[in-house]
């Protein structure tokens, strides 16, 4: 079969985009999903994304994310950023969405190629002396730390991601260095790519709300500096822990292709 896929990139974490409206893709096909993301012998991709029928139509789309293991995960921010920009590539909504993953419902707005997304509340962060622990739709584990340009991030991320404290389902990493009182420099292992990838938005979203839970910033908008662009994450601070959080920053078509497989 000849498949029609979009490749998107949202500061450098890239992703295959696939209209499954018509259930073209089976989501077991771990092995074909796996193949699509390699970047030897595939596309090549940190993820793949199936843009699916809502269930009942009650939203716009539903978002269904697969790591470049050919597994399905977590929510991922940056995809579903992305995944608001194709929709709106493929005339489903125009400059706002409301869209079902896999952690809830989302809301997003676009403008001038900016895609914000509103991710869901946070009600507990674990802060530990060495790091935080918080679930911004995915597991993240975040370190303060300095010099991160010198870091290698693929092995002190596996350290941790496959750590005793993570057990099986394991972790994302974050290794973040203060760059102003309301910026942050953060580099991220991903599970799942079990490498680097040049950003990550569940990741940094955790990020600005670690740095404020631990006093290292006082501002409720947070800029993150990524290897592959810059993000922002504005949120409010409630008795009950975060709220209202948004996560923006480009989504960017990269080309569309036809695949055999
Ligand atoms: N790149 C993503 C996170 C994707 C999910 C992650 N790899 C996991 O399995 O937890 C993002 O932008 O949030």
């Amino acid at each position: 079969m000849k498949l029609t896929f979009y490749k998107y990139q949202g500061t450098g974490n890239d992703f295959v985009m696939v209209d499954n409206r018509e259930n073209k893709i089976s989501k077991n096909d771990t092995k074909l999903i796996n193949h699509l993301c390699d970047r030897k012998f595939g596309i090549g991709a940190d993820g793949l994304i199936l843009l699916e029928n809502s269930e009942d139509h009650k939203d716009d789309f539903k978002m269904v994310y697969f790591n470049a293991d050919g597994n399905e995960s977590s929510m991922c921010g940056n995809g579903g950023r992305c995944l608001v920009a194709f929709a709106k590539y493929l005339g489903i909504i125009s400059d706002t969405a409301r869209f079902t993953a896999v952690d809830g419902v989302h809301d997003a707005t676009i403008n001038d190629g900016v895609v914000s997304l509103k991710m869901q509340d946070v009600s507990e962060i674990l802060d530990n002396e060495d790091f935080l622990f918080l679930n911004t739709g995915s597991p993240h584990h975040v370190v303060f730390s300095e010099e991160i340009k010198l870091k290698d991030i693929k092995k002190e991320g596996a350290e941790i991601r496959y750590s005793e404290r993570y057990g099986e389902a394991g972790t994302n990493v974050n290794f973040v260095e203060g760059v102003s009182a309301d910026t942050f420099s953060v580099r991220t292992y991903e599970r799942g790519v079990e490498d680097e990838t040049l950003s990550c938005g569940t990741g940094v979203t955790a990020v600005a709300l670690a740095a404020y839970e631990s006093g290292k910033t006082t501002s409720e908008k947070v800029n993150l500096k990524t290897p592959g662009g810059e993000l922002s994450v504005t949120f409010k601070k409630t008795d009950k822990g975060f709220s209202d959080i948004w996560l923006s920053g480009p989504a960017v078509q990269v080309f569309k292709g036809e695949i055999e497989c």
